[in-house]
């Protein structure tokens, strides 16, 4: 696949760790993750840094008031003559501004827990709402990416990581508010140290910075692991659905499956362990060896404050305020330091977010595109046509020509892998081809709105999806604007003859269908078709396309289907693809495909008076019913 963003290829080999200097070049993602907090709600964001400011002054100040409440306590002890009982005390007034400090100390103590419950309350309800406004504009933009993207395994990695960002709670946002308030209050401590001994703070940082680099060395490993994991665990996500689902249950059961499956998520998730286990002890070794460093350093400065104090240069009150702003500066910059690696570190995990966000899809409506022709004039012409998947070698199609003309009943027959399916794809610019052009009346098909020539077409394909929605739902997907329409939901369904499906339903149209929600009733294979086929009347677009959806139809039913649908479809452009020759014939011509090539072409009476493909298969299936 064509390296389309910077972060593309890096993917396409995951480096086994990655370096500092790119770790913390993920740093860059910052502004626009800021900006992004920003837009989900600039109230909730100033409110969460204003009362972080104001928070982070208060351990200072806090620590100054015990330092003074010490002091005076120290002077009032060694006044002579003080009173005996508390009543006295308070009557001489000596004890005034000690009670004003402790009631400043007391109301700190309240504000500080209140501010730190409304931050944590603001920082929840923030949280959950970048993590929608993250995962909504996910969704939004993998609906712009091409059909080559999602089938694409690196990408589906991709889009595992994104997703898993966006949806999980944002760390990232507490973490950046919080480290913002550390700072603040960091500055607070460092101007408070300096004033008394300005050394201690470089003593401080120096002893830290060991602890750090384990930190960012360790938080490097973390994401590597994480990063070449990917698809481990999108295989474990697979492999847990597979073993336990509604979808899966009946075959799992039926071929004894769960001990196979089991055993290969235990596999797996075990040498996923091992390789976590591994980590997280080393990291916790490396953690305790580097951190003791810091400890010597908290220790040295602490003798030297006791020191200075015992030769008179500091009071008590200064010991306990340099012993508290120490401790709590060593915590703070230890904290800040370490977080800035976690920062560093989920700002990758961020990258992926935007790096996911970055994509552009190849296939896209050109600069100054042509409207779509209302009616289509002459048709659809393929001119040597080839495509190529994605790092296949082969060729799906190759050298295929032939025109679809305007009013045009087509059917496409051909062996399985003959490239009919491709073939729809690329009219219907799912794919764009890799050689060749496809033209429509006369235009480029590149050359048109693209919106507006998907909104013209109608293609029902053999894996057509079936919504765990209501059966009303599930035919208005085929035009979901009209989803109100009932009279056109039911024109629809009498048409593919869905009728008869949702007569039979306890709520009708209104019937939850599938087995995955509470009350759903499940269809037939035939009867999910015919919900499918109605799609195609809803959509009512110039373009119909049937690639199959009625393999599971009976023969009566498919004859029946095909034949409502060249009648109903008059004037309208039509391929239908089938393996049956009794829905086939009906077509105004046949293309038989081989190896992604027109062999023939012509009606069906044509095609079996001469001796080749058709007649022969014809022959064959005729054979079986005789
Ligand atoms: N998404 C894909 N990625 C890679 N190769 C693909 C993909 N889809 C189809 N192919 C290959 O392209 C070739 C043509 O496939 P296509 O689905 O067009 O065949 P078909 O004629 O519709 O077959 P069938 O009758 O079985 O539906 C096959 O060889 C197939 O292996």
């Amino acid at each position: 696949m064509a390296d389309r963003t910077t972060g593309r290829g890096a993917a396409a080999a995951p480096p086994p760790a990655r370096s500092l200097k790119e770790r913390f070049g993920a740093l860059r993602n910052l502004p626009a993750f800021f900006a992004l907090v920003w837009r989900t709600s600039p109230f909730l964001t100033t409110a969460s840094l204003t009362l972080r400011l104001v928070r982070a002054l208060v351990p200072i100040v806090s620590l100054y008031i015990g330092k003074l409440i010490i002091d005076e306590v120290v002077v009032l002890v060694q006044r002579p003559d003080n009173p005996d009982t508390l009543r006295a005390w308070l009557d001489s007034g000596l004890i005034d501004r000690l009670v004003w400090l402790l009631a400043a100390e007391f109301a700190l103590a309240i504000a500080t827990d209140v501010l730190g419950r409304i931050v944590a309350l603001i920082d929840n309800l923030l949280s959950q709402r970048v993590s929608n406004a993250s995962s909504l504009r996910l969704m939004e933009h993998a609906a712009t990416l091409d059909l080559e993207d999602f089938e694409d395994a690196e990408f589906q990695d991709r889009l595992e990581r994104a997703r898993r960002q966006a949806s999980g709670r944002m760390t990232l946002m507490g973490q950046l508010f919080g480290q913002v308030q550390d700072i603040v209050t960091v500055v607070s401590f460092g101007a408070g140290l300096i004033f008394y001994a300005p050394w201690l703070i470089v003593l401080l940082v120096v002893a830290l910075v060991p602890a750090f680099l384990g930190e960012a060395y360790f938080n490097a490993q973390s994401y590597s692991l994480d990063f070449v994991r990917t698809q481990e665990r999108r295989e474990l996500d697979y492999l847990r659905l597979t073993a336990a689902s509604v979808e899966t249950a009946k075959e799992v059961k039926i071929f004894g499956l769960h001990g196979f499956l089991i055993e290969r998520y235990r596999r797996l998730a075990d040498a996923l362990y091992a390789a976590s286990r591994r980590l997280a002890v080393r990291r916790a070794a490396w953690g305790g060896v580097l951190t003791a460093i810091g400890t010597i350093g908290y220790y040295l400065a602490y003798a030297y404050i006791a020191w200075r104090t015992l030769s008179g240069d500091f009071s008590v009150g200064d010991l306990t305020f340099l012993a508290g702003s120490f401790l709590r500066l060593r915590g703070l910059l230890e904290g800040l330091l370490s977080g800035l690696s976690t920062t560093a570190a989920q700002a990758l995990y961020v990258d992926d977010l935007f790096s996911f966000f970055a994509l552009r899809p190849k296939i896209r409506s050109p600069e100054g595109a042509l409207p779509f022709p209302e009616p289509i004039r002459h048709g659809f012409s393929f001119e040597d046509v080839g495509f190529r998947y994605p790092g296949a070698r082969r060729w799906a199609v190759r050298h295929l020509s032939f025109t679809l003309k305007a009013g045009e009943v087509l059917a496409l027959v051909g062996e399985n892998g003959a490239g009919k399916t491709t073939l729809v794809k690329l009219l219907t610019r799912l794919y764009d081809p890799s050689e060749g052009r496809i033209l429509l009346d006369g235009r480029d098909l590149r050359d048109y709105d693209l919106a507006a020539l998907r909104g013209n077409m109608g293609v029902i394909f053999q894996d057509f999806v079936r919504y765990n929605l209501n059966a009303g739902e599930n035919i208005a997907v085929g035009r979901i604007e009209a989803r109100h329409e009932r009279p056109r939901i039911e024109e629809a369904a009498r048409r593919s003859r869905a009728d008869d499906v949702i007569a039979k339903l306890p709520a009708g149209l209104d019937q939850m269908v599938g087995k995955r929600f509470r009350n759903g009733v499940e269809l037939s294979g035939g009867e999910w078709q015919k919900v499918a086929i109605a799609r195609a009347y809803m959509r009512d677009a110039q373009v119909l396309i049937l690639d199959e959806p009625t393999a599971a139809l009976d023969a009566r039913a498919e004859f029946e289907v095909f034949q409502r649908f060249k009648e109903l479809s008059a004037g309208k452009t039509a391929i239908l693809i089938s393996h049956r020759f009794s829905s086939v014939r009906m077509a105004d011509r046949i293309l038989v495909l081989a190896d992604g090539k027109v062999e023939a072409a012509g009606t069906h009476e044509e095609l079996i008076a001469r001796p080749g493909r058709y007649a022969e298969l014809f022959e064959l299936q005729a054979a079986g019913y005789r």
